[in-house]
């Protein structure tokens, strides 16, 4: 089980790569980044868990080397909150995986992944290895995040490991919509309506309350990196077999066969990228579930998402188009 991360040294990056060599599963784990990868490698190198750790920089085709045989890519790589930037970056690492590593399961969190993800399946439709069921948009922390502040309401924070929350729509402001009427936990029936507005708010905006009181060091980093490792130890589950795994993930809704269109059809659009909980399997999304039961306003919520997302994703997509590959 081979796992690779592109932009391996940077905030997400690091934290990142100690749980994925932490997770007993991996067996290689290859870090790229166009600095400090080797560093951050030798280091993790000497923790005594079954992967083998190899860091890469780009000169002598480290890229190359770091993807030769990568089951799962996720990649963290690029700048936050520099708008523009992170999409010339995800192109040419999607480029190198779609040459490199066709097969791989690409698990995407730089930002906007509203964008980003569009950008990976346009280069591999443009290099003929596309594949919806490999390509996957890191939502993760939405989830995280509802787990927790749920968990806060509730006013107990140990039930933050059980509680779950499906979160769909997609990774940005009102494109995250939250499902809270599906809680595993339920939210008492007396809470007032300003309060589970204010909760709504926080899962969407969670991102900025870290931008805020990091005062200019960035963004969330080391929770995202908590959430990447979860997201992607269930995809290394599902590839080895375990069966029943679902969790929320950007997708394109290309594949009827996995329950695409079905989806598209019970949200009324014909966006072709949607988050919502996806079944995992050994050749990647096994099932695209519908969003199930969902309250009047959770409607307005998902109907509140669709034409941002469709801003998101015909960027990606122009961006693509517009390109020399
Ligand atoms: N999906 C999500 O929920 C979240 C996504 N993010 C996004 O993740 C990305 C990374 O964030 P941070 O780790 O905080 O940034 P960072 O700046 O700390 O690290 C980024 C790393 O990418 C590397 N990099 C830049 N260009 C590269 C290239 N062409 N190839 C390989 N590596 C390259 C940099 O050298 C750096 O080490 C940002 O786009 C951020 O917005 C952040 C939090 C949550
Ligand atoms: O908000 C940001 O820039 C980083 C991010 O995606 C998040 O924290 O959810």
């Amino acid at each position: 089980m081979k796992a690779v991360v592109l932009g391996a040294a940077g905030g997400i990056g690091q934290p990142l790569s100690l749980l994925l060599k932490a997770n007993p599963a991996v067996t290689e784990l290859a870090l790229y980044d166009i600095v400090n990868a080797p560093g951050v490698a030798v280091d993790l190198s000497h923790i005594a868990t079954p992967a083998k750790v190899e860091g890469y920089l780009p000169p002598d085709d480290g890229l190359e080397k770091a993807l030769t045989g990568a089951n799962v890519i996720v990649i963290p790589a690029g700048i936050p909150r520099k708008p523009g930037i992170n999409a010339g970056i995800v192109r040419d690492l999607a480029k190198a995986i779609a040459t490199t590593a066709p097969k791989a399961f690409v698990l995407v969190i730089s930002n906007p992944v509203n964008s980003t993800v569009p950008i990976v399946v346009e280069v591999f439709k443009k290099k003929g290895v596309f594949d919806p069921k490999r390509i996957f948009g890191v939502t993760t922390l939405d989830v995280v995040r509802a787990s927790t502040f749920v968990s806060e309401i509730l006013g107990d924070r140990s039930l933050s490991l059980s509680v779950s929350v499906p979160v769909v729509g997609g990774h940005s402001g009102v494109t995250i919509v939250p499902l809270l009427s599906q809680s595993s936990h339920p939210l008492p029936s007396s809470l007032d309506a300003s309060t589970i507005d204010g909760l709504i708010n926080r899962i969407q905006f969670g991102g900025d309350e870290v931008v805020k009181a990091k005062d200019g060091a960035g963004s969330a980093t080391l929770s995202m990196a908590y959430a990447g490792a979860e997201f992607a130890g269930k995809v290394i589950r599902a590839i080895k077999g375990e069966k029943g795994i679902i969790a929320p993930t950007f997708v394109n809704l290309a594949s009827d066969k996995t329950g695409g269109d079905a989806l598209k059809k019970e949200l009324g659009t014909e966006l072709e990228y949607f988050s919502a909980p996806v079944e995992l399997g050994i050749n990647g999304v096994a099932k695209i579930n519908g969003l199930g039961k969902i309250n009047s306003a959770e409607k307005a919520l998902v109907q509140a998402a669709l034409p941002e997302l469709a801003i998101n994703i015909e960027k990606g997509v122009a961006f693509v188009e517009a390109s020399k590959l």
